[in-house]
């Protein structure tokens, strides 16, 4: 259905990990915030009819002018974060507007996911209630005790690497994250608050291409991305 959907775009973190002094999801790609690049995939899709932005506390009205600057009409609320994604993302559903069913929670600095990938995540999303896009782990992965010694290797074949969009049924959502703060409970993604409750979540197969841009080695791989993507675009 067109507009049904409604995006929560966390964009409130400092990105430590980064270190830049300017937070990284305002780093230019090619002259462009990161966060512009991103709300762009969003704001081209017919399914989506809101988005809100959740901003760093006082960032507020810089995201509204980005918003208005690139034509991004779609954008319908920017609202401050809080202390951790979840508290972000809670700030966030809570200023969806009413008619709203369903919800997507993406990540700022996750420009390169692809409308195709966003609409499988959708689709498991409105089968079961509850998806998230992910790819099948590449390397071998063990737990690793605190004296820096193999603790354990799991099975490869059931390890997947979570990316966003996380996508709900907005009142599954809201639940999850309201029992979560009740109980003081703080997850690094939105599926964990939601598996508390015992609902089951689908995982719909992305790309590797989906990247989160966390550190600084991540910057020259997001301009080699985006200038791929560019030329796919321009038919070359
Ligand atoms: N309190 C927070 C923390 C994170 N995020 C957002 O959640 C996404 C994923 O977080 P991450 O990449 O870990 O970002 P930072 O918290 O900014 O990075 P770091 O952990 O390095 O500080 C980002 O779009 C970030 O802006 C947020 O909205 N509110
Ligand atoms: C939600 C997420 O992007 C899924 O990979 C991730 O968990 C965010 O975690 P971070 O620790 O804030 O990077």
């Amino acid at each position: 259905m067109v507009g049904k959907w409604g995006v929560v775009l966390v964009a409130a973190g400092r990105g430590t990990r980064m270190g830049t002094s300017e937070s990284k999801q305002y780093l230019p790609l090619r002259g462009k915030p990161i966060l512009v690049h991103t709300l762009e995939v969003f704001e081209r899709m017919d399914e989506v009819g809101e988005i809100v932005v959740v901003a760093g506390s006082g960032e507020e009205e810089r995201c509204r002018r980005l918003a208005e600057q690139y034509g991004l009409s779609k954008v319908k609320a920017v609202v401050a974060g809080g202390s951790e994604r979840q508290h972000s993302v809670y700030n966030g559903v809570k200023a969806l507007g009413g008619r709203t069913d369903w919800v997507m929670v993406h990540d700022a600095v996750r420009p390169f996911v692809t409308s195709s990938a966003v609409r499988a995540c959708c689709a498991a999303a409105e089968k079961h209630g509850a998806a998230v896009l992910a790819v099948p782990v590449k390397d071998t992965i063990k737990q690793v005790d605190e004296a820096g010694m193999i603790a354990s290797t799991p099975d490869r074949k059931s390890l997947w690497a979570i990316q966003t969009p996380q996508a709900f049924r907005r009142g599954l959502l809201t639940e999850a994250h309201e029992r979560a703060r009740a109980e003081g409970f703080v997850g690094t993604d939105d599926a964990m608050a939601v598996e508390r409750l015992g609902a089951r979540v689908a995982v719909a197969q992305g790309d590797y291409t989906n990247i989160k841009i966390t550190t600084p080695d991540d910057l020259p791989y997001a301009e080699f991305l985006l200038a791929e993507r560019t030329k796919r675009e321009s038919g070359l």
